[in-house]
C-alpha cells in the first residue's frame, strides 16, 4: 500500500499542505507542537478509522473554519488508484462529521473507506499496552482484526450488545420473573459470538507471536527474548460451558465474570512479566514489535502490506535500537516524525519540516 498525494486544507493547526511522502521513508521533523502529529493523524483518517488520539470530529476541524478537507491518492501493490475525497464538517455545515467520496462516488460516512487504503499506527499513547489495563491488549487485537475481517467487528457488536443487556438483567435479577430462563438465553448466544471471537483471536495470535519474537531479538539486537501468550477464557469444553459454571460468580459480582471481555495475554521479556518489570526503552521495543508484526501480518493475510506511522519512535531507544529501525524501515512506506532530524541523516528517507503547519519539503 502507499500513499502518493495528500493535500489538506484547514486540518487542525495545518492551513493547506500538499503533502507527496516518498514510496520508503519520509521524515517529518520538527519542534514540539508544530502539526508532525497533526499531519500523522491526518493520513491515519483516509482509513477510514477514527482518530488514534481519540479526538472528536470537531476538534479536527481548523478552529475557526467550517470544515476541513483531505485529498488523496493512494496505490496499492498491484497497481490500482483511488482517489479519496474526505471532508469533515462542523455540526452546522451541510456535510457534518467525517464523510467521503472514493473515485468521485460517495460513501457517505468516512467509515466506507475501510479497506481502500491501510495503516498501521505507532503512537506514544500505545506505550501502555505492556503496562496498563486488559482492555488495551484486548482493544490492539480487536482493532487489528476488525481490519482484516469484516465478520469480526459484525460478531463483536453482536457480543457487546448481548453482554451489556445480560449485565441489566444481573443487576436486576432478583427483581426479574423468569431471569434464570433469560440467562440460559443469554449465555447460549453470548456463547456462539463470544467463541467465534476468541477462536480469531487466537488464531491471530499465533501468527503475530512468531513475527513479534522475531522483531523483539532483530530491534534488541537479541540481548533479551520477547514472549506473548494469550490466555483464553475457556479451554476445550466450550465457551458456554465456561459460563453455565460462572452463574454463580456471575449473580454474586452482578456483571459477566467470563467470556472474551475480560481475556488477556501476557507479554515476557526473558521469562519476566513485562508488566512490572519492563524499563521505558523495552516497553518502546516490545510495542513496536506488535506493531510491525501487525503489518506483516496484514500482508501475509491480504497480501497488502499497510503504510506504517510511526509517530515519535525514536526516543528513548539507544543507538544499536535506533539504528535497527531505520534501516527496517526503508522496506516499506513509512512515515516517521521526530524533533531530532540528525538521526535521519544517514538514511536515505526524504526530509521534511514542519513548522507552525506550514509543510516544507528539505
Ligand atoms: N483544531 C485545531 N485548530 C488549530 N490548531 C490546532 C487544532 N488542533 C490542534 N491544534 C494545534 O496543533 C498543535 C499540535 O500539533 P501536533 O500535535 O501535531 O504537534 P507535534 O508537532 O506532533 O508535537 P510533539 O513533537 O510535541 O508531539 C498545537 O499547537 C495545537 O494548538
Amino acid at each position: 500500500m502507499r500513499l502518493k498525494e495528500l493535500s489538506l486544507q484547514n486540518y487542525r493547526n495545518i492551513r493547506q499542505a500538499d503533502f507527496t511522502p516518498c514510496p520508503e521513508l519520509t521524515v517529518i521533523c520538527g519542534k514540539n507542537g508544530q502539526g508532525k502529529t497533526n499531519l500523522l493523524e491526518a493520513v491515519w483518517l483516509l482509513t477510514g478509522g477514527k482518530s488514534f488520539r481519540g479526538a472528536k470530529d470537531a476538534e479536527l476541524i481548523a478552529r475557526d473554519q467550517p470544515f476541513s478537507v483531505l485529498e488523496a491518492e493512494t496505490e496499492t501493490s498491484d497497481g490500482q488508484q483511488n482517489q479519496i475525497y474526505l471532508t469533515v464538517g462542523g455540526r452546522d455545515t451541510p456535510r457534518p462529521g467525517r464523510t467521503a467520496k472514493r473515485n468521485g462516488v460517495d460513501l457517505g460516512r468516512a467509515s466506507a473507506l475501510a479497506g481502500s487504503f491501510t495503516a498501521v499506527v505507532f503512537e506514544p499513547g500505545n506505550l501502555s499496552l505492556v503496562k496498563g489495563s486488559p482492555e488495551g491488549r484486548r482493544r490492539f487485537l480487536d482493532a487489528a482484526l476488525c481490519q482484516l475481517y469484516p465478520g469480526y467487528l459484525a460478531a463483536w457488536r453482536r457480543y457487546a450488545r448481548l453482554l451489556t443487556q445480560k449485565n441489566a438483567l444481573l443487576k436486576h435479577y432478583e427483581r426479574t420473573p423468569g431471569a434464570a430462563q433469560m440467562l440460559d438465553v443469554f449465555d447460549e448466544e453470548l456463547a456462539r459470538y463470544g467463541q467465534e471471537l476468541t477462536l480469531r483471536r487466537m488464531d491471530y495470535m499465533k501468527r503475530l507471536r512468531p513475527l513479534a519474537i522475531a522483531n523483539y531479538r532483530d530491534i534488541s539486537q537479541a540481548s533479551e527474548g520477547l514472549e506473548l501468550v494469550y490466555q483464553p477464557s475457556f479451554g476445550d469444553r466450550g465457551l458456554l460451558e465456561t459460563l453455565r459454571e460462572s452463574r454463580r460468580a456471575d449473580l454474586k459480582a452482578g456483571f459477566s465474570t467470563a467470556g472474551p471481555h475480560r481475556e488477556d495475554f501476557t507479554v515476557l521479556l526473558d521469562g519476566q512479566p513485562a508488566k512490572l518489570f519492563a524499563s521505558q526503552g523495552q516497553q518502546r521495543s516490545t510495542v513496536l514489535s506488535l506493531k510491525l508484526a501487525e503489518a506483516s501480518c496484514a500482508q501475509e493475510i491480504t497480501g497488502e502490506h499497510p503504510v506504517m506511522l510511526l509517530d515519535d519512535v525514536l526516543s528513548e531507544l539507544d543507538a544499536t535500537r535506533q539504528e535497527y529501525l531505520l534501516t527496517r524501515m526503508r522496506q516499506k512506506q513509512t512515515i516517521v516524525t521526530a524533533c531530532d532530524s540528525s538521526l535521519f541523516h544517514k538514511t536515505e528517507g526524504e526530509l521534511f519540516r514542519m513548522e507552525g503547519g506550514v509543510l516544507e519539503k528539505l
